[in-house]
Order: C-alpha cells, then structure tokens, then sequence
C-alpha cells in the first residue's frame, strides 16, 4: 500500500504540472465512479448510494470552482449517455438542456456545502470532532438541495415523470447523503494527493502520514466483509424485513476499525463495505430491504468518521481534568483536587487502622516579598516553594494549594515525628533560596496526626491551629497538635 502510494505520489506531481490533464483526469474519475453507482442501482434514478454526489463534493471541497468545468463536462456526458440508456425521446439539444441543468442543479448544493466546511475547516484553530459534525450535518443538508433541485431538473427535461416524485426523493437523497458521508472522505484525500496545499491542515487528519496501514488491517477488513456478507445471506435466507437490520451490526467491526486504523484506512474499509453492500442488495435481490441497506450505509459511515473525532475527544476530557486538577501557576494540586485526595486518602488509613498527617504551610512575611522584589518575584518563590517540597516528599503524598501562599501536604502512611523532620528538611532548603534585598525565604508549618473520627476539615484545623502556633512563635519552625 505504502509503495502504491508512493507510485500515486510521483503519479501526482506530474499531473500536478498540467491543470488540462488533472481536470481531464476528474472528468473520467467522475463518469467511472458515476458507473459504479448505477452497478447498483435497483430503480431508474435510484441507486442504494450514489458516489458521484462523494465525488462532486470532495472536489468542490479540495479544489473549489476550477473543478466545475470538469464536472458539468461530467454531467452532461451522463446525461446523453442516460438518454440512450433509458431511451428516453429527448433529442439532442433536449439532452444538452437536461444535462446542463441536471449539472447545475447537482453541483451548486454540493459547492455551497464543501465551501461552507471549507470555512469551518479554515477557522481558528481545527477541531476535528466540530469538523466531522459539521460535515455530516452539511451532508445531510445539501444533498437533500440537491436531490430537490436535480429531481426539479429531470422532470423539468422530461427525464423523469411529474408523478415518479413521491417515490423518488427519499431514496435519492439518502442514496446521494450515502455517496457523499462514504465516498467524499475518501476522495477528498486522494484528491488532496493530485491538488497539493489546500489552506487548511486536512494533511494531518487524512494525509500521506496517515496512509499506512497496520498489518492487521487487511484482517480486519476480511473480517468485516466476511460479517458483511454473512448478514446479508441471512436476510437473503430469513427472507423477513426483521433479519435485514442484523447489518446494523457491521457499526462494531467499523469501529472497531477506525479506532486502531489511520483516517485514510477507515475511509477505505467504509467505502468497501458500502460498495459490498449495494453490491450484494443487487446480487441476492434484497430491494425489498432496500431502505434499510442504505439506511445502514449512512450509519456505519457517520459512526465511523465519528469515531475518528474520539481520540481529540477523550484528550480534550483528558486536558480539562488535568486543567481543574492544577493549580496553573505552580502545577500542584488545586484546593479542589487536593481536598477530593485527601477525603479518600483519610478514609482508606482510617479503614485500615494506617497512621496519616496532614501537614499546613504558609510562606513567612510573603507580603514583603511582593512588596520589595515584585508579584512576579513573589510567584517564583511560591514555584520554588512547591519544587523543594515535592522533592522531599514520596509519590503517595499530595500536595495542594490551598490559597494564596498557604499549601497543603497529605502523608498518609506516614507517622508525625516523619513528618516534622521533612518540615524541617524543608525550611533549610528554604533559606537556601537566594533572594535580593538581603530578603530570605521562610515558612512555618503546622501538622496534624489522623484520629478517629477525623475528617478532612477536623484534621486540617488542627493542623491549621498548629501552623498559627508556629508563626506566634517567631516563624520558620514546625509547630504539631
Ligand atoms: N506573587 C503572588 N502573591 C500572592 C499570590 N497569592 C497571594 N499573594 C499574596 O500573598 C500575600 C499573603 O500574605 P499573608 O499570608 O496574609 O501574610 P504574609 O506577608 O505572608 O505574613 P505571614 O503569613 O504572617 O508570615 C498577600 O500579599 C497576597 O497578595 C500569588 O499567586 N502570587
């Protein structure tokens, strides 16, 4: 795959000299995948997904308006060949007027769609999960556009009877909404590859980096399809509307799929299985079912892109927790955090008869710190404050921040002489702080020994009452209750 993508890469810079042959290469791209959709077509006009509307979508989106030429060439092209296909009594110049507006009424929907995501791709900062919603949202709504405007289009050029629409529009939008959430992710980053530098930072999400597959990927996808197909013979041999949604099942293995796999990987697995599935509605005559299949489409499809927006998601969960853990200026826990610590600290010794302190501590004459060498001075010292003591202290102990320059350290496991010998340790670290104005870094401590019947608030005031104790002895000491 690698190799094939590199094949592709350098296949690509040479097209990318030529602008004619690149549009000449969309043009056939179009008429082929446009064939593709009518190997599974069950009804005239209607196919269980339609890719082209993928198509016109991904390149109005990575190209923009020069891909028009290139696709209304595309339209009209089909338009005459569909005449002949369906036989339609429309002469030539009925057939130029029909496929010029079929063009028209297909792309304008789909150009004002992929330029709307364009923008939202463009703004700010890119947030996958807000993309991925806001495609699937503009999916569903310009081709429901353009499955009105091309329904008006082909009964206004007499390609499709007046009373056809009642029982066309809703197979065609959810076929075309099929293409575009299976097809256009696809496309997109193939086309990415043909019309290098787009605006925005699509390479990161669907990019060559993310064109490497696993090695297990092609087990994945054999598994998939083999469930794919095994799902549908059921329904085949069930012959009951019911055993048709057993399909719905195949939302697992996808996700399962775009979870361990690249962007790119996932595109590829939800292209086939769609292609699979339209493929077998045809070969094992399931139209009946129909609706269900494409219903099933567009689900395992925005599942899948969905899940790609998981990762960002459960890191931005991730970020936030750790964001109203902290204390932001000197990275310890935050009064919040260290409280929740400390409840379930306290109850853990206390039900394990385990001795615990909770140690208080509060930086001497702070204020004139401040006042003399600055607010910014004053905030490195709180930052050194926290660094010496955490350097003393054991990865079980938390500490906190409990409010201005007053910090809390839960020990638990640990007996009181312990922990006035690290308050000690701490203080002579303190004084070691280099300081102008002849100023020195102090603090005075106060510790509390874990009772029965303590809690959080019992313990801390007793510590809290012996850190008092400390400063109306003259400061720099560690006071215990
Ligand atoms: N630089 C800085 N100063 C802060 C911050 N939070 C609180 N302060 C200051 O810390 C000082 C706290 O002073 P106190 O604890 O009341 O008194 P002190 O000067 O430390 O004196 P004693 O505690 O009695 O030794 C106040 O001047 C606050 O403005 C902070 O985040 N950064």
């Amino acid at each position: 795959m690698t190799h094939f993508y590199q094949r592709l890469s350098s296949f690509a810079r040479q097209l990318s000299t030529s602008m004619l042959l690149r549009n000449l290469l969309l043009f056939v791209l179009w008429l082929a995948v446009w064939m593709l959709g009518l190997l599974v077509e069950y009804t005239e006009h209607a196919s269980v997904w339609f890719p082209a509307a993928g198509l016109t979508f991904a390149a109005l989106f990575i190209v923009g308006v020069r891909a028009i030429p290139a696709l209304l060439s595309a339209c009209v092209l089909i338009t005459f060949w569909a005449g002949h296909y369906y036989q339609l009594q429309l002469d030539s110049w009925q057939l130029l007027q029909g496929g010029l507006l079929f063009g028209v009424a297909h792309i304008i929907p789909y150009y004002a769609g992929a330029r709307i995501l364009r923008q939202l791709a463009n703004r700010g900062q890119f947030n996958l999960p807000l993309f991925v919603i806001g495609f699937l949202l503009i999916a569903a709504l310009s081709s429901i556009l353009a499955t009105i405007a091309v329904i008006a289009a082909l009964v206004l050029s007499a390609m499709l009877p007046f009373s056809a629409i009642s029982s066309t529009w809703l197979p065609f939008w959810i076929g075309d909404l099929a293409g575009v959430v299976v097809i256009a992710p696809l496309f997109a980053s193939v086309l990415s590859v043909l019309y290098p530098a787009p605006k925005f930072v699509l390479e990161n999400y669907i990019g060559p980096q993310q064109r490497i597959a696993t090695a297990q990927f092609k087990y994945k996808l054999a598994l998939t399809l083999s469930l794919l197909t095994l799902a549908m013979l059921l329904a085949w041999y069930a012959n009951t509307p019911e055993s048709a949604f057993a399909v719905f099942f195949l939302v697992i293995p996808h996700m399962w799929i775009a979870c361990t796999e690249s962007a790119f990987f996932n595109a590829v697995s939800v292209a086939l299985s769609s292609f699979f599935i339209a493929l077998l509605v045809n070969l094992l005559a399931l139209m009946d079912y129909v609706m269900v299949y494409q219903f099933a489409i567009n689900v395992i499809a925005a599942n899948a892109l969905f899940a790609l927006a998981v990762p960002t998601l459960t890191a931005a969960n991730y970020q936030l927790r750790l964001i109203a853990a902290t204390d932001s200026l000197t990275q310890v826990a935050s009064r919040d955090h260290l409280q929740q610590r400390a409840e379930l600290e306290i109850s853990r010794c206390l039900e394990q008869a385990q001795p615990l302190c909770l140690m208080v501590f509060d930086i001497d004459h702070f204020k004139q710190i401040n006042d003399q060498l600055g607010h910014s001075v004053g905030d490195q010292v709180l930052q050194q404050a926290c660094q010496v003591t955490q350097h003393l202290l054991r990865p079980t102990d938390v500490i906190g921040r409990y409010g201005g320059d007053e910090f809390v350290v839960i020990l638990p496991n640990t007996e009181q002489d312990a922990v006035v010998a690290i308050g000690q340790r701490i203080i002579e670290r303190l004084l070691q702080i280099e300081l102008a104005d002849q100023l020195q870094v102090s603090a005075s401590f106060g510790v509390a020994a874990l009772q029965s019947g303590d809690s959080f608030r019992s313990l801390f005031e007793r510590a809290d009452s012996a850190l008092y104790r400390a400063k109306q002895q003259g400061r720099s000491q560690v006071a215990w209750h």
